[in-house]
């Protein structure tokens, strides 16, 4: 898979002064470079893995494209309302790989060294380790750097669960390589990567069981997550939740998952998907005076360490919120205080996210529990369902909300769950981020007839008791009409 041959080093000599050297070439380290370089900054961009990181190669794109297939499966026995006889897919697994190969190797040249190197950038393909608070060895090339960047990323976590060092197991970075398809695919984990690929394998004809230590997609507002975890058991996904796993045992093909209350579970292919640990190991951190814990480097709100100023932190590896959107935006605040030595600090209460199960579920900024926390007795909640929307009704998309919690007329947090949340998002992302109104979003003029428009119901239905059910307005009205020609 996606095989990406280092060019030969021959030119690049082994001594190295730069301006800004980055440690990781995934979405945070590429951003960063990118930037960086066509800002006039040397740079060198350090790889010993794949150019492109997890996004490309074992997250993001392989299980998008791997959804991809699982809706297509999934239309073919779907069509009965719509007046279309549905038929049981054949569905042929290693083709579902295929498209997922292709897809990375469609989107790989973005990220490539190639074009990196066709920027500017000085490309090694070696691992790096500190060895002084400026200096990082990678193979034979000692780069000192008047700043470095660690964009290093994240690993699957792997559990202390007994057991697991006998068993054969898979994680987002194995489970590409399978060509057959799992019989009975048992999850442990029900965050966005377990749910995603319980709904892509079950569409695709596995049987599937997650088993999760707690709620499932506990991190999203459980009344919005409530709608996809209905569909999925619908769709004959097995979601045990408050399961926390307490041993794994078995050959491949057999094997059984045991709950700390007692619950067992078969399968023939296990996953683990129950978060990531950060890749501060064999980094020489230490030797160049960074601290950090096993949840990233110490960093500061401008992602700068704590302990050496001269070092930063972008995407998974700065400890917060792991998405590829937001290592993107790490590398613009870094590359603000790096390069112009700017004020620069990340904020997070305007990043926003999403599941791509079918329906979707997205979030920005606070979701209700928190915003009735963090603003007792001001939240008001609008809420608009996606059954009151023409273009769900047309297109059988009815299961969904958007549900949005005010703050004196300001968004302070969006939820939406349903058919392209994860799009409909953006709205209320830009909302929140430049401090606008409630009725700067209900003024907008949505396309009818378009999901989009949920989202200007949403902060039309904030007004409505305001507009539609006020004394005053109504009085206000037929004084006005009372003198009007
Ligand atoms: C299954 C899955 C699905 C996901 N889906 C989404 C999604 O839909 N949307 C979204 O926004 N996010 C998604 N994510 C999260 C996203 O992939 C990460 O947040 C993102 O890749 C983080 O980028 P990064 O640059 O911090 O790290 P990475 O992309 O992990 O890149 C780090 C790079 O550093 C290299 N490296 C590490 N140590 C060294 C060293 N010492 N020297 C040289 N190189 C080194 C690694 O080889 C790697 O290439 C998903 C993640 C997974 C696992
Ligand atoms: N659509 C997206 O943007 C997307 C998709 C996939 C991953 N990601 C990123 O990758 C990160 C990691 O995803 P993830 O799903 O692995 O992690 P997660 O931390 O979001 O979810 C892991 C789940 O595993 C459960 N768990 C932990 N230990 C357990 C045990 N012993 N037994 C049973 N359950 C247990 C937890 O309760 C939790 O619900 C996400 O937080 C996100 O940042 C994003």
């Amino acid at each position: 898979m996606n095989q990406q041959a280092a060019t030969p080093r021959t030119a690049i000599p082994q001594r190295i002064a730069t301006d800004v050297l980055v440690i990781g070439a995934g979405s945070g380290g590429l951003s960063t470079a990118a930037g960086a370089v066509q800002m006039g900054a040397d740079v060198v961009l350090l790889e010993d893995g794949l150019m492109g990181g997890d996004c490309l190669n074992y997250g993001c794109v392989p299980s998008k494209a791997l959804l991809a297939s699982a809706k297509h499966a999934h239309a073919m026995t779907a069509g009965a309302p719509f007046g279309v006889e549905p038929v049981e897919p054949e569905v042929d697994y290693a083709r579902a790989m295929g498209h997922v190969e292709e897809t990375i190797r469609t989107i790989a040249p973005v990220d490539s060294e190639e074009r990196f190197r066709g920027l500017g950038v000085t490309v090694i393909r070696e691992r790096g380790r500190f060895t002084a608070p400026d200096t990082v060895q990678a193979g034979p090339h000692t780069i000192t750097a008047r700043r470095i960047v660690i964009a290093t990323g994240s690993s699957p976590l792997v559990p202390p669960i007994p057991g697991l060092d006998t068993v054969p197991f898979l994680t987002n970075e194995t489970l590409w390589k399978l060509r057959e398809r799992p019989g009975r695919l048992l999850i442990v984990g029900g965050g966005p990567i377990g749910m995603e690929m319980a709904q892509a394998h079950r569409r695709l004809g596995s049987e599937v069981t997650v088993i999760e230590g707690g709620k499932a997609l506990g991190k999203d507002d459980p009344e919005l997550a409530a709608v996809v975890l209905e569909r999925l058991r619908a769709e004959g996904v097995g979601i045990e939740e408050e399961a926390k796993v307490a041993e794994v045992s078995g050959p491949e093909g057999a094997i059984t998952v045991t709950a700390e209350d007692g619950r067992a579970f078969e399968g023939t292919h296990l996953l683990i998907a129950v978060g990531r640990s950060a890749n501060v190991q064999d980094l020489g951190l230490e030797e160049g005076r960074v601290e950090y814990s096993p949840r990233g480097i110490e960093v500061g709100d401008d992602l700068r360490s704590v302990s050496n100023r001269r070092v930063y932190a972008v995407g998974d590896v700065a400890g917060r919120l792991q998405f590829t959107h937001v290592a993107g935006y790490h590398s613009g605040v870094v590359i603000r205080s790096i390069l112009f030595g700017l004020p620069s600090k990340a904020r997070q209460g305007h990043i926003p996210w999403a599941t791509y199960t079918d329906p979707e579920l997205a979030q920005v900024g606070l979701t209700e529990a928190e915003a009735r926390q963090k603003h007792p007795g001001r939240v008001e909640v609008a809420r608009f369902p996606f059954d009151e929307n023409d273009r769900a009704v047309a297109e059988g998309a009815t299961a969904g909300l958007v549900k949005v919690m005010v703050v004196k007329g300001r968004p302070v947090g969006a939820s939406i769950v349903g058919r392209d949340a994860g799009n409909l998002i953006g709205v209320w992302a830009l909302a929140i981020s430049a401090g606008l109104k409630m009725s700067q979003v209900a003024g907008m003029v949505a396309p009818y007839p378009t999901l989009g428009e949920a989202s200007k119901r949403a902060a039309g239905a904030y007004f409505s008791p305001r507009l539609f059910e006020n004394a005053a307005v109504k009085r206000a009205v037929r004084l006005v009409q009372r003198f009007r020609p």
